[in-house]
């Protein structure tokens, strides 16, 4: 343990209080894979199918994070000096990334403390940044760390490419793509294994992941 003049303070309200009112446990729902693999997709259409259970949900996204939580040095520099912006912004070397994944780890797990079905979309290319979450987030409750690799081939992704990045990593104009510039490793044994390429739906998949969280007792209807 490391020495620190920083004490946790335990709080009256309990997390077993928070899901008993609202009648779920709490859990990190972690979407993995390439850009383009589908993580969001799903994961909104889970958070959709959830939500019309009437179940407390949250949802976290790669490209909506990096808009506050987790912006850019251009971004921060906006609002803040030149080296608060060089100290705190992220990119996407592998420090930067480590500090995303940590960053929203902690939120996510904050958010499951609250009793929230908090489902994460994110690259998160790394195995040992991702163990690190799954860690800290099963210390407070084992199972509590779903991960699910959205497994679809990177010439999909890649033939995909809503939003043009893959043609410009190609192109060298993006630096550090995952796939291209930049490696993913694939979980060795995530929770749910979703193929990309198999012809379903995203509403199919997410009902497929809606199926597990029921069956694992994190809700019941
Ligand atoms: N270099 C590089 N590599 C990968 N992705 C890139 C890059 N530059 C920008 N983008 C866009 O940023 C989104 C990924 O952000 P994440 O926070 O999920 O990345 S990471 O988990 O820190 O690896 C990712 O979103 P998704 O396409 O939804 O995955 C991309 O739109
Ligand atoms: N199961 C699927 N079948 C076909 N297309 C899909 C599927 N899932 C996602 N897509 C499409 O692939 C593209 C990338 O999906 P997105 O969810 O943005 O990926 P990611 O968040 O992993 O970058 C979108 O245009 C989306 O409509």
């Amino acid at each position: 343990m490391v020495k620190s003049d920083i004490v946790w303070h335990q709080h009256t309200v309990t997390r077993e209080s928070r899901e008993s009112r609202l009648d779920q446990k709490g859990v990190v729902v972690w979407f993995t894979g390439l850009s383009g693999c589908g993580k969001s997709t799903i994961a909104n259409e889970l958070d959709r199918q959830l939500s019309e259970l009437g179940r407390a949900t949250m949802l976290l996204d790669g490209d909506n994070i990096r808009h506050g939580l987790c912006a850019p040095p251009e971004r921060l520099a906006e609002e803040h000096s030149a080296e608060f912006a060089d100290r705190f912004g992220l990119g996407f070397g592998e420090t930067d990334r480590e500090e995303n994944i940590r960053r929203i780890g902690s939120l996510a797990a904050l958010m499951a403390s609250a009793g929230l079905i908090t489902l994460t979309a994110f690259v998160s290319p790394y195995l040992r940044d991702r163990d690190r979450v799954r860690r800290i987030i099963e210390a407070g409750r084992e199972g509590d760390f779903i991960e699910v690799f959205v497994d679809t081939p990177l010439e999909i992704c890649e033939a995909r490419d809503p939003k043009g990045l893959y043609k410009k990593a190609r192109a060298g104009e993006i630096k550090n793509f995952t796939g291209i510039s930049d490696p993913y490793e694939a979980p060795k044994s995530p929770e749910i294994h979703l193929d990309g390429g198999n012809g379903q739906t995203p509403a199919q998949q997410a009902a497929e992941v809606l199926e597990i969280l029921k069956n694992r007792g994190i809700f019941a209807s």
